[in-house]
């Protein structure tokens, strides 16, 4: 899915990218080369030509952990973190959305780096909780939290609830009254903007299930209710318009939006709420003919968007929240995978058929997502051939990496890498065809660690009570 393929292109189409419509349009670009767009800040070749991570070698890393693997780059991970905690500033709040990637090694780094934590569910709840993140720099949200849910947001402590429906308002009120409690929250609503991305992650257009629509005095309505209710207290507006999204200008409109609905209320109510939070999205690059933007021009575009719309609304500015989860994790791993077997099919590509698949990268079949692959275990100067980077599930559509160039010699046993893979692969891995989600190991330094490891057989028949 990276922009050259959406959303002007077909978004199911079994086309090649631009520039590469058939097998004989061979790559101008060194096949060896690393681009330091798609990969982790510390990823090279050594003298030898392995590509190597904070200082350590793939093939000793799938030698010691075994492939598939994710290999984290941790130093990356804390200077991207850094950088969004930087560019916003202490007068806003980076929530890093953890629904991209999440462990307890991710909490502990987030809480070092000065980031606070958008979970959407209770397991992401709990996880944040057991590393030490402190509850109340934890955002909930979700749109069909459970009662439970609930209860444990509440009695943690969170730092704010982002309501996403009406019956979330009244549920949330009464927990938090019957506990005591007076919960701070958000009210999301749907701007009603297209986001230039794949429909399956745009979520601020009006048809779909987050968020209550500004449009027809809904959201209006919500905020009604809940400044109401004794047991909430109204910090502010949520919208997250989608994700991977290079174009500010729905942001622009989403403000705009946001921003409206403050004046709104500040007319009806006498109230001016204290903040904002313009939701994750930011777009990374998935292939070398992605741009994104560092996190310093997309601060300044936010920040000068919501100070300009709150002046001609005549409202103080209100504190702004983001929260990015791809921006931050996504460039910040890749996939290891074993090469198992080459199927040359003529006229057509080759297949190369690796020991992972769908169940540890689901976006290629997902979203139609485009990735980039590289010999990892050797540089090669062979001609390069077209293929197509497939795993070992019973799927046609197990496909992880749709239109690639690699080296003609390719072979079983060599190592190849999946760059930019840090976000929404880990987190969305299944079991298919019964498959061990692979572990995910962090490199630092000269130093690798397991901070989520590979399933076992044991798992999955611990969970089969027979
Ligand atoms: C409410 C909310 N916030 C933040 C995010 C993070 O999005 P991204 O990983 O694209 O930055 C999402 C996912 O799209 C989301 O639904
Ligand atoms: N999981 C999606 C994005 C949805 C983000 C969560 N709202 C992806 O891989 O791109």
């Amino acid at each position: 899915m990276s922009r050259s393929a959406h959303p002007a292109g077909p978004r199911h189409a079994d086309v090649l990218p631009e520039g590469r419509s058939a097998a004989s349009a061979a790559p101008a670009e060194d096949l060896n080369a690393l681009d330091p767009k798609v990969w982790a800040h510390t990823v090279g070749r050594d003298a030898d030509g392995v590509v190597t991570v904070g200082g350590i070698a793939v093939t000793q890393l799938a030698e010691e952990y075994g492939t598939p693997a994710y290999i984290l780059d941790e130093a990356d991970f804390r200077d991207r973190a850094r950088a969004w905690r930087t560019a916003f500033g202490t007068d806003a709040d980076v929530f890093y959305a953890g629904k991209a990637f999440l462990s307890r090694a991710v909490v502990r780094w987030l809480h070092e780096e000065g980031l606070n934590l958008d979970v959407c569910s209770g397991g992401e709840l709990a996880t944040a909780l057991s590393a030490g993140m402190p509850a109340e720099r934890i955002a909930f949200h979700g749109n069909n939290k459970s009662p439970e849910e609930i209860e444990r947001a509440v009695r943690a402590g969170v730092g704010r609830i982002v309501l996403d429906s009406f019956q979330e308002i009244v549920r949330v009120a009464h927990t938090a009254q019957s506990l005591g409690k007076r919960q701070r929250v958000q009210i999301r609503i749907t701007v009603g903007v297209e986001a230039h991305t794949h429909e399956f992650i745009a979520t601020a257009h009006e048809d779909q299930k987050f968020g209550i629509p500004l449009a027809g005095g809904q959201a209006a309505e919500a905020v009604r209710r809940a400044l109401q209710l004794d047991g909430l207290e109204v910090i502010g507006i949520h919208s997250h318009i989608g994700s991977q999204i290079f174009d500010m200008s729905g942001f622009e409109v989403a403000a705009h939006r946001v921003v409206g609905l403050l004046k709104d209320i500040r007319d009806e109510h006498g109230v001016e709420l204290p903040e904002i939070d313009l939701g994750g999205g930011l777009g990374i690059a998935y292939t070398s003919d992605d741009d994104p933007r560092e996190p310093h021009e997309i601060a300044k575009a936010l920040t000068e968007i919501v100070t300009r719309e709150c002046e001609a609304a005549r409202l103080a500015t209100p504190r702004i929240s983001v929260e990015p989860g791809r921006a931050i994790v996504g460039p910040t791993a890749f996939t290891l995978y074993e090469v198992g077997t080459v199927k040359p099919l003529d006229g057509l590509r080759t297949y190369v058929s690796v020991d992972g698949g769908m169940s540890d990268n689901i976006r290629t079949a997902l979203y139609d997502a485009e990735y980039s692959v590289a010999l990892a275990s050797r540089t090669s100067d062979a001609e390069p051939m077209l293929v197509r980077v497939v795993g070992k599930h019973c799927e046609s559509g197990d496909i992880v990496v749709k239109d690639a160039f690699l080296p003609g010699d390719l072979a079983p046993g060599d190592l190849i890498a999946v760059p930019a893979t840090g976000a929404y692969c880990r987190s969305m891995a299944s079991n298919y065809n019964h498959a061990l989600r692979p572990p995910v190991v962090s490199v630092r330094d000269g130093a690798a660690r397991v901070v989520v490891r590979r399933e076992t057989e044991e798992d999955l028949l611990r969970l089969d009570v027979g």
